[in-house]
């Protein structure tokens, strides 16, 4: 496959085998710059698979892909393009909500500006030296949610955002990620709400049995 930086994502060919599954099976993937994609499909399709095969958490079993224009084996130019949001939030449990902000921060190399404001932004002022354990679901998705916002990486890989929310909680995700989208970032969104999901991400694909389809609305 040709290097281009056209795409955010390209897969080719690509298999995935975990154990004895054929997760996914041959799946071929353009993403374009801001070419917002939304994730669909049933339980245990494989979209949580797929994404972390695109944070290069994942190997593919054949075929190849690039994101932003690096190779899918070069994980460490990979990690530095994305974020990816897991479902579980992903936080380190002993540090409180702050120091998570921070800590993602320093790894990027960045300055510690604008965690306070993160904090506010997604209600969690008043929790910022609490420990991560000892938070709500929801306010965990509300962390991750102030972090993956702070980081702004090109490529933005989120997993079922909308869970573990109240109504106000899923008002903040469109508020954030679109705001995330503005900037550049591009996302792509495992879901299991397609409506809410097209508001951010209107290009909607259908995984299953290992092949992806588009979804037309
Ligand atoms: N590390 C692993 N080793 C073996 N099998 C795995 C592994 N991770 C996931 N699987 C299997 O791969 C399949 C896809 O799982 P995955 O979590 O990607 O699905 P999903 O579409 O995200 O599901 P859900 O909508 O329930 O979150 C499942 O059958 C799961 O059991």
């Amino acid at each position: 496959m040709t290097a281009t930086t056209e795409y955010a994502v390209q897969l080719r060919g690509v298999w995935l085998r975990l154990g004895r599954e054929a997760v996914l099976r041959g799946v071929d993937l353009d993403i374009p710059h801001s070419g917002h994609m939304t994730l669909l499909g049933p339980n245990g399709a494989g979209k949580t698979s797929l994404l972390r095969l695109l944070a290069s958490a994942l190997r593919p079993t054949r075929g190849e892909g690039r994101i932003l224009g690096y190779d899918l084996r070069d994980a460490a130019a990979v990690r530095e393009q994305i974020h990816l949001m897991p479902v579980d939030a992903a936080l380190y449990p002993d540090l409180t909500c702050r120091e998570n902000l921070e800590f993602a921060l320093r790894m990027h190399g960045r300055g510690l500006e604008g965690v306070g404001a993160a904090l506010a932004r997604v209600g969690l002022q008043t929790a910022a030296d609490r420990r991560a354990r000892f938070l709500s679901a929801g306010m965990r998705k509300r962390l991750a949610l102030a972090r993956a916002s702070l980081l702004a990486r090109p490529l933005t890989l989120v997993d079922e955002p909308f869970a573990n929310l109240d109504a106000a909680g899923r008002a903040l995700v469109l508020e954030l990620l679109g705001e995330l989208a503005g900037q550049g970032s591009t996302l792509v969104i495992a879901a299991h709400e397609p409506e809410l999901a097209a508001q951010l991400a209107p290009r909607q694909l259908y995984l299953e049995a290992g092949h992806l389809r588009e979804v037309v609305r």
